[in-house]
């Protein structure tokens, strides 16, 4: 469908126009036209540094932005709405769980665009259709059965996690390219919603995922003041949190602070994608063990995650925790127990860390996040609390290999664990509970990205002396499968589970490693 803007093609289903108004698209439009280009060459700098790694290559603290990190400086007064964020709930913009997290008791809302949406059109512009009706207060959801669900009251405060930078949005184009998914995102909400949200001091707030660099924490500033001009709103009035969750952002946290001083609101220790990167960057370096193993705990995550809240502390910012993937396990006390255990240690840890709110997956997980944070924070954040600042922390720390061993389990978990997410994503279902763990794209992408750097890495060998290698990847996955079809017998099919097999062999068996599994499966969602 060709629209009033000159260059412009629709070409997704059905019409959304309260969404893709004449104005909305005009603004997609600039922001294209100003920021698609510096997109594309901050995407192929990140290429050149991934080759840099290749041949050997280090990430180090930058020579250049010494004078940053020496220098006092603080970022701006954070706004009211954002000093208290003690418990914040992510999930996907799906209407009902919007209106469930919006309810759940938490201080914010995350809502994902991101790892947890699987970016089918209908999902992109409902999406936003919810977000609308959040902010105006009139979203709500029949249930088929009778359920309604309604907010009660004010709700969370509502903070956006637009698609990153290496996506597209191919339903719709400018000159016959594809946009920039990440201004899409955030353009039709600010758009949409910016000035009123504005007007009540809740927003426009926005999380900023998977930066690898303070030159993309620049590229979205001038995005932000390019966009409140635009929109009439004024400057410093978007607030963004930027997730730290690349092993190049963890040695720049200074930098990407001062990039967006006016319009920071801190860090995010987005621990999953971290270990993603940490596996993707270094992938011809040392093999990580099983996935189950890397905790928050091994050295260079913990190394990690308080140079995250020193920095943030020392610039006046707040450093805001991470998700613990378990979730409540119906009909089993005990497991449930156990899960709740482990949620409540990861957090107390954070809390006594010096972290000032955290992530949690599952309305069900509020309350014990809440608890924590009450009992170990009496104020409504940790900024001023400066205890870390002596700490060193060394190139060496943050690349500190982890310790540990791989297993035939580590194996079968990956292959598993790793198809029944593409397929549930194929079916348009971001995040999904497998195995009572939360599973979203960051986690698949650690499993994918172990079972492909096992295999060529002469390390990749397991415990009992196995080396990992196609075939014995290939047999496993033939087991697995026996498993995942006993368990969805004729649905298979329709549960998109052989292009699922396709789309994962095709990126564990290329030797070309692929940057982001959600790329490749984007041509056949
Ligand atoms: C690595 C990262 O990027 S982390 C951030 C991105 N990932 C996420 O945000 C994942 C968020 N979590 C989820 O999506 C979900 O919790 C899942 C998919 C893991 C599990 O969801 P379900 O299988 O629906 O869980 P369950 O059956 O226990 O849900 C019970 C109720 O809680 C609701 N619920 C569950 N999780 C959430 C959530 N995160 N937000 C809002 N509501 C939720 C369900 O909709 C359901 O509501 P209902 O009783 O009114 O029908
Ligand atoms: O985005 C969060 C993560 O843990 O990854």
């Amino acid at each position: 469908m060709d629209t009033k803007v000159v260059g412009m093609r629709i070409k997704g289903e059905g019409s959304y126009k309260e969404i893709l108004t004449d104005e909305a698209l005009g603004f997609l439009e600039q922001l294209e036209r100003r920021f698609g280009q510096r997109r594309k060459e901050l995407l192929e700098a990140r290429l050149n540094r991934q080759k840099r790694f290749d041949e050997g290559g280090s990430p180090g603290f930058l020579d250049e932005t010494e004078h940053i990190r020496k220098l006092a400086w603080t970022v701006d007064e954070l706004p009211e709405a954002l000093k208290d964020r003690r418990v914040e709930i992510t999930g996907p913009v799906d209407r009902k769980m919007m209106i469930n997290a919006l309810n759940s008791g938490a201080n914010c809302f995350m809502a994902c665009l991101e790892d947890a949406t699987s970016p089918t059109w209908q999902n992109v512009m409902e999406g936003q259709v919810n977000l609308r009706d959040a902010v105006n207060g009139s979203i709500h959801y029949s249930q088929p059965g009778g359920k309604e669900y309604r907010l009660n009251g004010e709700g969370a405060v509502l903070i956006v996690r637009p698609r990153g930078m290496h996506l597209v949005e191919k339903h719709i184009e400018l000159d016959g390219e594809p946009l920039s998914a990440g201004l899409v995102d955030f353009g039709l909400h600010l758009f949409h919603s910016g000035p009123k949200l504005a007007a009540t001091g809740r927003g426009p707030f926005f999380y900023l995922p998977k930066l690898e660099s303070h030159q993309e924490a620049r590229f979205w500033n001038d995005v932000f003041i390019f966009s409140q001009k635009a929109v009439g709103l004024p400057r410093g009035t978007i607030k963004a949190t930027v997730l730290i969750e690349t092993i190049t952002a963890a040695f720049e946290m200074d930098e990407i602070l001062y990039e967006l001083k006016e319009h920071s609101a801190g860090l995010n220790c987005g621990r999953w994608d971290y270990i993603f990167s940490y596996i993707k960057k270094f992938r011809a370096r040392g093999v990580l063990p099983d996935r189950s193993t890397v905790t928050m705990t091994a050295p260079f995550m913990r190394a990690y995650s308080l140079l995250t809240i020193k920095t943030c502390h020392r610039r006046g910012a707040p450093a805001i925790g991470g998700m613990a993937a378990q979730i409540p396990i119906k009909g089993d006390p005990a497991k449930n127990e156990e899960a709740f255990r482990k949620v409540r240690q990861d957090k107390e840890r954070e809390a006594r860390d010096g972290h000032d709110g955290t992530w949690v997956a599952h309305p069900g997980l509020v309350q014990v996040a809440k608890d924590v944070f009450d009992g170990e924070m009496p104020g409504d954040n940790q900024i001023g609390d400066k205890r870390l600042t002596g700490l060193q922390i060394t190139a060496e720390d943050l690349l500190q290999l982890p310790e540990g061993t791989i297993t035939e389990a580590g194996v079968r978990l990956n292959i598993n664990v790793g198809i029944r997410y593409v397929a549930a994503w194929l079916k348009g279902q971001g995040a999904v509970p497998i195995n009572h763990l939360m599973e979203d794209a960051a986690t698949a992408e650690i499993s994918r990205a172990q079972l492909w750097q096992w295999i060529r890495h002469p390390e990749g060998v397991l415990a009992d002396g196995r080396k990992l290698t196609l075939e014995l990847y290939e047999a496993i996955k033939q087991e697995e499968l026996t498993r995942i079809k006993d368990e969805f017998g004729t649905a298979y099919e329709e549960k998109r589970f052989p292009e699922a097999v396709a789309l994962f062999d095709d990126l564990i068996r290329n030797d070309r490693f692929e940057e982001f599994l959600t790329l490749k499966g984007y041509d056949i969602l």
